[in-house]
């Protein structure tokens, strides 16, 4: 059992900003350093300056897990580690031939680490709440996670619930259905994951950055973006296909 073991601490965060004109390099100098390597192809230019989002949830709901797949395409299966404090790691994607540059913060779930999180929320445009179908606590406390939200974060802030591990059909305790029903009744945006077969992980941060690109530039005629009926177009759903996804 390596629960007590730590992910990472983060003692101090510095910020650099990259500034000039469009097209000279930022962009790929930040992914090279990020990820060691060059990608080429088209230009399209950056949206504002990047945007904040935020893994939220229980210990071991699987936080860690989906950054991993939706940042680097694999699995962090083994032994379980807790994240101490709070990490991050940035991702560029693209929205309509525009960059969007995400930070993702990873949190720590842990109660201990709880006062560490709060001072973070408000600088956020997007939390990624999570909980594990397998694990009805931590459903349950999804209540007291939008409580907090509520007291912590910005108004605005761009909120989807998550039902994670949707690979593990046997061990279900949580419907689909439940977690519908709860994300109505906040009014959210709601799909199933699963970092372990990847499904819907990509369509989350997807989501996340069209949502956010749409609220920072919208181009004259173009229709409002709706998070909930893009998601809804796009999503797989684990109660289809047999069940296995
Ligand atoms: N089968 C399956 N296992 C998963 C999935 N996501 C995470 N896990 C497992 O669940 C455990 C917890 O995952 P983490 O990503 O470390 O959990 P966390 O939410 O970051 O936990 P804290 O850092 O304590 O907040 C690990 O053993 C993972 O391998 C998933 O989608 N499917």
């Amino acid at each position: 059992d390596c629960s007590g073991c730590m992910k990472s601490v983060l003692l101090k965060l510095t910020q650099t900003i990259l500034v000039g004109d469009s097209g000279v390099g930022k962009t790929s100098l930040l992914v090279q350093f990020d990820q060691g390597k060059f990608i080429s192809g088209s230009f399209s230019a950056t949206v504002g300056i990047g945007f904040t989002v935020m893994l939220l949830g229980d210990s071991a709901v699987g936080k860690t897990c989906v950054l991993v797949r939706f940042k680097d395409g694999a699995f962090l299966g083994g032994n379980f580690i807790a994240t101490v404090g709070i990490d991050f790691r940035n991702k560029v994607v693209t929205v309509d031939n525009m960059k969007v540059k995400l930070q993702i913060w990873d949190t720590a779930g842990q109660e201990r680490f709880r006062s560490v999180t709060h001072a973070y929320y408000r600088d956020a445009q997007a939390l990624l709440l999570l909980y594990d179908i397998t694990r009805k606590s931590s459903f349950d406390n999804i209540r007291a996670w939008l409580t907090e939200i509520s007291e912590y974060a910005k108004k605005d802030v761009v909120i989807m619930l998550l039902g994670n591990k949707s690979d593990m059909a046997a061990e279900r305790v949580i419907t689909h259905e439940e977690g519908e029903k709860l994300a109505k009744e906040y009014g959210v945006p709601f799909m199933e994951t699963s970092a372990k077969t990847g499904v819907n992980v990509e369509l989350a941060f997807q989501a996340i950055a069209r949502e956010l690109k749409h609220r920072n530039i919208q181009q004259p005629h173009e229709p409002k973006f709706k998070i909930h009926d893009y998601i809804e177009s796009q999503k797989q759903k684990s109660n289809c296909c047999g069940g296995i996804m």
